[in-house]
């Protein structure tokens, strides 16, 4: 169906699903009527003097908050007012918020991601997760966020960069839409995207490599060895400090993302927050293919303990995540290697 516009493809996928398919595409269509609102807002750049100004307030994992990322989060909260929406919950806002009671659905939303980026012209984005809203009497908002992430029913994220794009799955197959200026709507320009299994880029902030685990850096150093190496054969690498430019790139041609725990006060956790970051791109990841961990454990089957959690994140070609988790929890990997590469790490002496 490439070329559809997401009207079109929405209104066809959500036809078999009743009234909640219904809802599900009034939500995203909202959602894209706000995102292009943040794409000119983004397109103005430092000529827009209000966006790109630090704020005094951080946001409830300690972030200092940009303008902009407050701009965003009040956009996108206004323009689900009304729609069949039960509860909101953003990285911006400590608690979520409810809207109204009676809809079936509840939206978490990472407003503006990597938001340190916006004065650099790098892309920035806008990450989603559609949940069922827990209904039953011990239930509210937040254990509606708590549901693991193999519980989404829709996900997706807006990337604001060179092309506007909305990356979206309804839980079969990822589809890739650019907004077209001539038409002036998403127009679909990927279909099923399918994530390669074999990778030649890895991302990684290697700026954090002393603080890794082993396991990591045993994993970073073979990429790194290249042709030499284990792996026989060179890698590239890619760390644009935006996860939306990263997981694109990966969606369209192949790769890993990690971005791990560490040894930092306060990374022992990673950096990604688990309801609004991960779980999202975890299910666009798997529904091209693709795989989501934690290192070691699936992100879609990981239980949520409280809205802003933080976990470590892998994804990407599923041949390279598993050899991550490999190095995790199977001897072997080190054993095997040791004679010639174990103590050789290219960042250690
Ligand atoms: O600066 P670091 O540690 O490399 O972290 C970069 C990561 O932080 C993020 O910017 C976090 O997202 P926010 O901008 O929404 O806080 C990711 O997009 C990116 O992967
Ligand atoms: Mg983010
Ligand atoms: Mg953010």
């Amino acid at each position: 169906m490439s070329g559809a516009t997401l009207e079109a493809y929405l209104v066809s996928c959500m036809a078999e699903r009743g009234e909640t398919g219904r809802d599900i595409a009034v939500i995203i269509q909202r959602l894209a009527m706000a995102a292009l609102e943040i794409r000119k807002l983004v397109g103005q750049g430092a000529l827009n003097d209000t966006f790109h100004g630090l704020r005094e307030s951080s946001n409830t994992d300690g972030d200092i908050q940009r303008e902009l990322d407050v701009i965003c989060d009040d956009l996108f909260l206004s323009c689900l007012q009304g729609a069949p929406v039960a509860y909101y919950a953003s990285e911006e806002l400590e608690n979520p918020i409810l809207l109204d009671p009676a809809a079936r659905l509840a939206v978490a939303i990472d407003p503006l991601d990597g938001s340190s980026n916006i004065d650099t012209n790098v892309s920035i984005g806008t990450i989603f997760s559609i949940l069922p809203a827990l209904k039953n009497a011990e239930a509210d908002a937040t254990a509606t966020f708590l549901q693991p992430g193999h519980r989404q029913l829709a996900a997706g994220f807006f990337i604001y960069g060179p092309q506007t794009a909305l990356v979206l799955s309804l839980g079969k197959g990822t589809e890739i839409f650019i907004f077209s200026s001539r038409l002036g709507c998403f127009v679909q320009a990927y279909t099923s995207v399918a994530i390669p299994d074999r990778a030649h880029e890895f991302a990684i902030n290697t700026s954090n490599y002393r603080h890794w685990d082993e396991a990591i850096r045993l994993y970073v150093d073979d990429c790194l060895a290249g042709a030499e190496g284990p792996r026989e054969r060179d890698f590239n690498m890619r760390w644009n400090a935006s996860l939306v430019t990263e997981a694109y790139r990966i969606l369209v041609r192949g790769g890993i993302f990690l971005y791990p725990s560490d040894s930092r006060r306060g990374y022992s956790q990673g950096r990604l927050r688990l309801v609004y970051e991960a779980n999202p791109i975890a299910f666009l990841i798997e529904n091209a293919s693709g795989a989501a961990t934690d290192s070691v454990t699936r992100i879609l089957d990981l239980e949520p303990e409280s809205l802003h959690q933080r976990v470590p994140l892998v994804f990407g070609s599923r041949r390279e995540v598993t050899r991550v988790a490999r190095y995790h929890v199977d001897p072997a990997m080190i054993g095997e290697r040791a004679p010639l590469f174990g103590k050789r790490g290219l960042f250690r002496a």
